[in-house]
């Protein structure tokens, strides 16, 4: 598929700042102050959803000071588009975590379907407990059950469609130095 760099790059310069950079590591100082206190003695297993957890993750890490092991799973709905089909396991958990606790960092909770299934997933596998960390909430009416909540949810945002921080507009921008919305959208 080809992309237009240059609609693209009038995305990024037309997008709506809602948390700058200072904004979003001030949120993840909090929620790993939180685990820290939280799941410091209870050795979990921790998993980053690919690929918009890889930011978060890669700030929130270093900021946990208990030992943990990482790994990595892949679900995605999205696949570059602007709203969300059915989940796509491209990777599922590889390390073993049965009667262990688990802990799923994410950048977005939205309608919650990827957490939800993968919630699903980490039971049925025989996690001990699943704890999950969101960098970021979408606030609407549009969720996949009404009760699904992250334990850790750093900010929350208007119902619009964001990018920055590992969340992507159409592939690009997950680089971006804080969370946009994007005009329109
Ligand atoms: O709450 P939901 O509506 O289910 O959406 C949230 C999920 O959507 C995004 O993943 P995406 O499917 O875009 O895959 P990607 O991370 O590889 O871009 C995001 O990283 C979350 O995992
Ligand atoms: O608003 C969003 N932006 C980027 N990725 C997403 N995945 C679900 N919602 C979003």
């Amino acid at each position: 598929m080809s992309v237009d760099l240059e609609h693209i790059c009038q995305v990024k310069a037309e997008a709506d700042c809602l948390y700058n950079e200072a904004q979003v590591d001030a949120a993840i100082e909090a929620i790993a102050q939180k685990i820290n206190a939280e799941l410091a003695n209870r050795n979990p297993v921790v998993f980053c959803v690919m690929n918009g957890g890889l930011v978060f993750a890669g700030r929130l890490l270093p900021k946990l000071d208990f030992p943990l092991e990482l790994s990595y799973l892949h679900a995605t709905r999205y696949r570059n588009e602007t709203s969300g089909g059915d989940l796509f396991w491209k990777a599922k958990p590889e390390l073993s975590f049965i009667d262990r606790d688990v802990l799923i960092i994410d950048d977005i909770l939205d309608e919650g379907h990827t957490l939800h299934a993968i919630l699903e997933f980490c039971r049925h596998a025989g996690a001990a407990a699943v704890h999950t960390a969101v960098l970021i909430e979408k606030e609407h009416q549009r969720k996949a059950s009404p009760d699904l909540k992250a334990d850790y949810v750093g900010l929350s945002c208007i119902d619009r469609y964001i990018f920055g921080y590992g969340m992507d507009y159409k592939g690009y921008w997950r680089n971006a130095p804080g969370i946009y919305a994007v005009k329109g959208l």
